[in-house]
């Protein structure tokens, strides 16, 4: 594997100290990498730094071997997709497409065959004469990435692409992106702050918190084994015990609950969530809630008010 993107203690910082701090990251050739964490917490910051939106106070960017930080964008081998699709709204289709390849100077002829090929690649070589207004969300998503893409950036720069579109074309979206990918061989850097769409699309997760990393890992990883308590309860559900100053996690996958006279929890609310059945617990004397995860066949077991005892099958321990 060679490396496309080496990021060096990177810091950028704005007024009040917010921004990011001591940054270190590297992305291989052809992977798909997620920047994962709450709002503000800096994912913007390190991808408009790649991109060279922002001037940083200290640090290497490194692309294909070549240190970038101090380039304008427009010499950065850098695609940047940014939330709103950003299409002209009085230029149609192949008039945004075409504009960045006028500027590289490239011949009418080659100019109509890239953007050609790269609506095939978004599967959207039909609206080629649309303008933006005539297009879904969805279609002028994918035009914004053909835009880019056009390019031919060494790594594309992504930032919450999907979050204007509804939850339906959003998955569909993510689908095509990874085909897009592997048909392109794109090497892709993406900022979410959605932990689903993190889990589908990323070879690896970059979880951020606060303007640090919190930890770098695959989907799996980062689910299975989560180093910090931020980590494990920003992703996926996770209930959190305490016994004897010893603090630790359980999923609610990994809990299985019996009934029991004399048990020391309480069912407080049942809810079937497609192929499986989500129930709250409510610890007897404390009332602390405990979420399991079980079978659909087995919640007709159970009615609100049982009393039961639950088996903890897989603790995960956290180092903060
Ligand atoms: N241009 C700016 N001027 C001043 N402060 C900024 C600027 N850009 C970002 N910040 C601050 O830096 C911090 C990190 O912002 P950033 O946009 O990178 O977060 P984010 O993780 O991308 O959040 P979101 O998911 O909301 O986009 C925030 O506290 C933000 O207020």
């Amino acid at each position: 594997m060679t490396t496309k993107l080496q990021i060096e203690q990177l810091t950028k910082k704005f007024n009040k100290n917010d921004g990011i701090e001591n940054i270190n990251l590297d992305i291989q050739d052809k992977e798909l990498v997620t920047l994962l964490g709450p709002s503000g917490c800096g994912k913007t910051t390190i991808l408009r730094s790649v991109g060279g939106f922002h001037e940083i106070d200290s640090g290497k960017i490194i692309l294909d071997g070549q240190e970038i930080q101090d380039f304008p964008p427009e010499k950065r081998a850098t695609g940047m997709v940014f939330q709103g699709y950003n299409l002209w709204p009085h230029m149609t289709v192949f008039e945004n497409m075409e504009y960045g390849l006028k500027l590289r100077k490239i011949d009418k002829k080659k100019r109509r065959e890239k953007i050609e090929k790269a609506l095939e690649l978004v599967r959207m070589p039909e609206h080629i004469n649309k303008f933006p207004s005539q297009l879904s969300g969805g279609q002028q998503q994918r035009v914004a990435i053909a835009r880019s893409l056009v390019l031919e950036p060494s790594l594309l720069l992504l930032d919450e692409p999907f979050s204007a579109l509804d939850a339906k074309i959003r998955q569909h979206m993510r689908e095509e992106l990874k085909r897009i990918q592997d048909d392109a061989n794109l090497t892709i850097l993406f900022v979410t702050h959605d932990q689903e769409e993190a889990m589908f699309i990323s070879d690896r997760i970059i979880v951020m918190n606060k303007g640090n990393i919190e930890q770098i890992g695959g989907p799996n990883d980062i689910y299975d084994r989560p180093n910090t308590r931020f980590v494990a309860e920003f992703i996926g559900d996770m209930n959190i015990f305490s016994e004897q100053d010893v603090t630790y996690g359980v999923r609610p996958e990994n809990i299985r609950i019996t009934k029991s006279i004399e048990g020391g929890y309480v069912v407080q609310q049942m809810m079937s969530l497609g192929h499986y059945s989500q129930v709250i617990l409510a610890e007897s004397n404390t009332q602390e809630e405990v979420k399991v995860f079980v079978n659909r066949d087995m919640e007709i077991d159970y009615v609100i008010g049982d009393t039961v005892d639950i088996t903890i099958q897989d603790k995960i321990n956290f180092t903060v």
